[in-house]
């Protein structure tokens, strides 16, 4: 059996200056209770005397004895910073007992333990949360005490995490995946893999070319609730998410190169939370392990990286991928705090740190023999969604895959970006060839399978729509507000990073967008240099060539084409023209007006638009439809340049 990096006299574990010691207290890192930011201002809008002032008898909020017996005002700041708290973690937080700022004489004895405990235990009735011990620990003072705290969720939701999982090919991805969700270890040839394949030619040359997705849920007390069935070995996810306080939904992403262009789809059009990016401890860091990790750097998703099969690698080669690993992730392209992961304690302290994109947890597991799972568990457990959601925000939801089923007819499938969506609610779908953004019912919602009544941002969900044909809707469509009046844009503008070119780009040159679900061929028009090389920055304006796309400033673009790669910012929009956007608006506002009776006639008006404008799903396909369609476009509605503009 391998050594972990830990017992190897010559490699010292690679903990930065910052984490020292190897396993420094979680307190260090995590905030401290009765010092939180909603405490404070609490403690200055009253005065703040009582409560942050300590006197003889009454310790302040950031003495560590703060909780053993709070007076009223100071228990209602300790319940307004652990609500702020729960909040900002999306419903959960890690919460230490026994630390404050006692001149690090850290520690309770046992009777004020039990009245800390008691007092962490009310604040949770409050807020309807539940109190779960992570850790226990001896400092100096006597005992200190990592929580979690995590609020209930009502019957049917939960709270989503989505990780996305890349790696090089055979470096046990889709294994991982088949242990953790089916509670199966591995033999070492592809038994685990089995129940994750989803085509015929992936069962038969055991790789991965969908992004596939697969759900693993925590209980409450963080406990997995995943039971296959004892015949085929099937999950039912309905069950699981109804029986989950937390579900992570893993997005499996091909390793082998020559589906990359999925993998780019599956990072930015899912929209993952963290990044999981595997390692064959054998086979170190060979093939597209650096691509994928540049991906998510470029696209700021936080990475945790799995190095695998240690059951059968030798110990000096585990010492190498592990060295390697580790100079990688600090090389300055990455600048990352590297942290061997070898206990409970290295968890807690980089779960908590791990939203702020410098520290990079390492695990080290085998999918055969189970070492170190559990920890990988725990630290899933504690990984909390990083996309912020505001109720009064309209609705947005973008579309990464359609579906014709039978007996419900179309479903689209994707995420939703903000607000609510409740079932038959009337949002508008598109934009279309045209740019245009057409009425459409919500028929059904299902999150996981599990049929709800409404979703809300940070939520992916599948749809039924009514009165639409799979063949009028494409990836990259979004679903949104009326409120929000969308318009679509055939040009952006963008600044770009370009991480890789053979030779030099300028404009006229035609590579891919990924932007969010949007993947769409798009030119370059015009920038502010004459060429560019690998590592050159640029301010770029860009023109997709099949059909206009909804889009943001701010969201983040790879744009690739082969081994080039370039990653960026949406700067500006440019709109289509005014007169286009008056003609659509009208027609919008008019069919989001008529959209009943329209639903009662039987013909959809994005159906009947794209009779009208020669439009159809397979136009969008083609070099030679496209000519026709900015024909068309150019004397009915649709520009060849653009108008408005938006900063
Ligand atoms: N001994 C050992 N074998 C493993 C381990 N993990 C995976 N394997 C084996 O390694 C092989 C490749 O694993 P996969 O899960 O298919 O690799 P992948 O990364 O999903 O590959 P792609 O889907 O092609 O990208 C399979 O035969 C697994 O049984 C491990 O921890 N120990």
């Amino acid at each position: 059996m391998a050594t972990t990096a830990a017992a190897e006299p010559g490699l010292k574990p690679l903990v930065p200056p910052a984490l020292e010691p190897p396993v420094p207290p979680a307190s260090m890192f995590a905030p401290e209770p009765e010092c939180g930011s909603e405490a404070r201002r609490a403690g200055s809008a009253q005065g703040g005397e009582s409560l942050s002032g300590e006197s003889a008898d009454q310790p302040g909020l950031c003495s560590k004895l703060a909780l053993v017996s709070p007076t009223g005002e100071q228990y209602d700041c300790l319940l307004k910073d652990v609500q702020a708290r729960t909040d900002e973690g999306s419903r959960e937080t890690i919460y230490v007992v026994g630390v404050g700022s006692d001149g690090g004489n850290y520690g309770l004895d046992e009777k004020d333990m039990a009245a800390s405990v008691a007092t962490v235990q009310s604040l949770c009735e409050q807020i309807d949360a539940d109190l779960v011990l992570l850790r226990e620990r001896r400092e100096s003072g006597g005992q200190v005490r990592d929580y979690l705290i995590r609020r209930r969720v009502p019957e049917n939701d939960f709270m989503e995490v989505r990780v996305a999982v890349v790696g090089n090919v055979d470096a046990g991805k889709s294994t991982l995946l088949g242990v953790l969700t089916h509670g199966e270890l591995d033999n070492g040839r592809g038994l685990a893999r089995q129940k994750l394949f989803r085509h015929k030619h992936e069962l038969e040359s055991g790789r991965t070319s969908s992004v596939g997705n697969d759900i693993l849920g925590f209980d409450q007390q963080g406990v997995v609730v995943n039971q296959p069935d004892s015949h085929g070995g099937n999950l039912d996810w309905t069950r699981i998410c109804q029986r989950s306080s937390k579900v992570i939904t893993f997005i499996d992403l091909a390793g082998h190169e020559k589906y990359l262009k999925t993998t780019v789809f599956g990072m930015t059009g899912h929209l993952p939370d963290f990044c999981m990016l595997m390692v064959g401890s054998n086979a170190g860091i060979i093939g597209m392990t650096k691509e994928h990790l540049g991906l998510a750097l470029a696209l700021s998703v936080p990475v945790f990286v799995v190095v695998t099969k240690i059951d059968m690698c030798p110990a000096n080669i585990l010492q190498e991928t592990l060295k390697l690993l580790q100079r990688l992730l600090k090389s300055p392209g990455c600048r990352k705090i590297p942290v061997l992961v070898q206990n409970k304690d290295d968890v807690i302290i980089t779960a908590s740190n791990f939203s702020s994109e410098r520290v990079c947890p390492i695990f080290q597991i085998s999918n055969v023999t189970g070492e170190n799972m559990d920890l990988l568990k725990m630290f899933l457990n504690l990984l909390s969604s990083r996309s912020s959601f505001k109720d009064d925000e309209p609705a947005e939801f973008q579309i990464d895959e359609t579906y014709s089923v039978p007996g419900v007819g179309t479903v689209v499938s994707g995420t939703t970006l903000r607000g609510w969506i409740h079932m038959n609610d009337t949002l508008l779908l598109g934009p279309d060839p045209l740019g245009v953004f057409l009425p459409i019912t919500v028929k059904s919602i299902h999150r996981k399978r599990m049929p709800v009544k409404e979703v809300r941002g940070g939520q992916t969900a599948s749809f039924a729509l009514k009165k639409i044909k799979r063949s009028a809707i494409r990836k990259g469509m979004v679903m949104v507000s009326p409120q929000l009046n969308p318009q679509a844009s055939w040009e952006f503008e963008a600044e770009i990073l370009v991480l890789h070119h053979p030779t030099t780009i300028s404009p006229r040159y035609q590579a891919m967008v990924h932007c969010g679900s949007i993947r769409q061929t798009a030119s370059i028009l015009s920038m502010n240099k004459e060429c560019l090389r690998t590592g050159d920055k640029a301010t770029v304006r860009f023109r997709f060539i099949k059909t206009p796309e909804f889009l943001h400033t701010e969201q983040r673009l790879v744009f690739r084409e082969g081994r080039t790669k370039a990653v960026g910012t949406i700067t500006k929009l440019f709109y289509m023209k005014p007169q286009v956007k008056t003609q659509s608006a009208k027609r919008v506002t008019s069919q989001c007006e008529g959209a009943n009776e329209e639903a009662a006639s039987g013909e959809s008006s994005l159906q009947s638009q794209q009779k009208k404008s020669g439009a159809s799903g397979r136009l969008r396909g083609g070099q030679r439809h496209r000519g026709k369609t900015a024909q068309n476009s150019s004397s009915t509605t649709a520009p060849p340049a653009a108008g408005g503009e938006n900063g």
